[in-house]
């Protein structure tokens, strides 16, 4: 039930409640990775089951791809699918700008693949995820395995240049061994604390021979879902200048919270 949730959880689910709005029959989707878009997933979900939405969903990880099987969306490949009309993800920090840092959960790689091919990027999060400049949240980019300690190497090496206030590299381990991506990668996160430059810091770490991708989204977002744990929701649109609010009632999605909370 509702009351069994923290504020943090109820804030993710009302964004992602609220980003549903988006979605329409017919569409196809792409679907993000993480706390917040397994709730996204789970309220499409529930949508298609009750109110027979018909969508197709392109999945950002294998983690994803099982929980929309699991809740019965249609899930097809991205190279099913071409072009898709839409992708909501969550983010691990969004701007004013509404530029992020996302792959905390290590699936920014196909994430940001299906989000570039889709004609808008709704990102879904809790308003602890504002920041007025990117980089409190570790940056992750993704390495191939061979060759990882030079890429880091060569990594560290770059940011002496760069105009940022931390320079470690950390490998992200999963227990004892290194944490494996979906496509076989492994994930050095850069603790920077503060990126004065994220557009020519995402240009220039892309550059460095063995990086696959960095989980800096530059102009790829157009809007922000922001929850609250109250569930008020902002709606914080780039493209027109506007922002909404709205609040979602917890009441009204009894169902969904025991049929779906894990
Ligand atoms: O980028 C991501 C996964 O690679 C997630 O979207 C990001 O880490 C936010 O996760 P959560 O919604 O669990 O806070």
């Amino acid at each position: 039930m509702p009351s069994d949730l923290s504020p943090i959880d109820k804030a993710k689910f009302v964004a992602a409640k609220r980003a549903t709005d988006y979605v329409e029959n017919g569409m196809k989707v792409g679907l993000g990775t993480g706390s917040t878009a397994a709730w996204l997933v789970k309220c499409l979900g529930e949508m298609v089951r009750e109110e027979g939405l018909k969508i197709t969903g392109v999945p950002t990880s294998s983690r994803t791809a099982a929980l929309a099987r699991e809740v019965g969306i249609e899930i097809t490949s991205l190279d099913e699918a071409r072009w898709l009309d839409l992708t909501i993800d969550g983010a691990d920090e969004y701007d004013a700008n509404l530029n992020l840092i996302k792959g905390g959960g290590g699936a920014l790689l196909q994430e940001k693949i299906v989000a570039t091919s889709s004609d808008r990027m709704v990102v879904i999060a809790d308003i602890g995820k504002q920041v007025e400049t990117l980089g409190a949240f570790p940056l992750p980019v993704e390495v191939i395995p061979f060759g990882w300690q030079t890429t880091k190497a060569l990594i560290e090496e770059t940011l002496v240049g760069m105009d940022v206030m931390g320079r470690t590299t950390t490998l992200r381990l999963n227990g004892d061994t290194p944490f494996m991506t979906d496509e076989g990668n492994y994930i050095l996160d850069m603790h920077l604390n503060r990126i004065a430059n994220s557009r020519q810091l995402s240009l220039v770490i892309n550059q460095i021979p063995g990086i696959v991708e960095n989980g800096l989204f530059i102009d790829i977002c157009d809007a922000v879902v922001i929850g609250y744990g109250d569930g008020r929701v902002e709606v914080r649109d780039i493209n027109e200048g506007t922002v909404e609010t709205d609040k979602i009632d917890f009441l009204d999605n009894d169902n969904l919270f025991s049929d779906l909370s894990d």
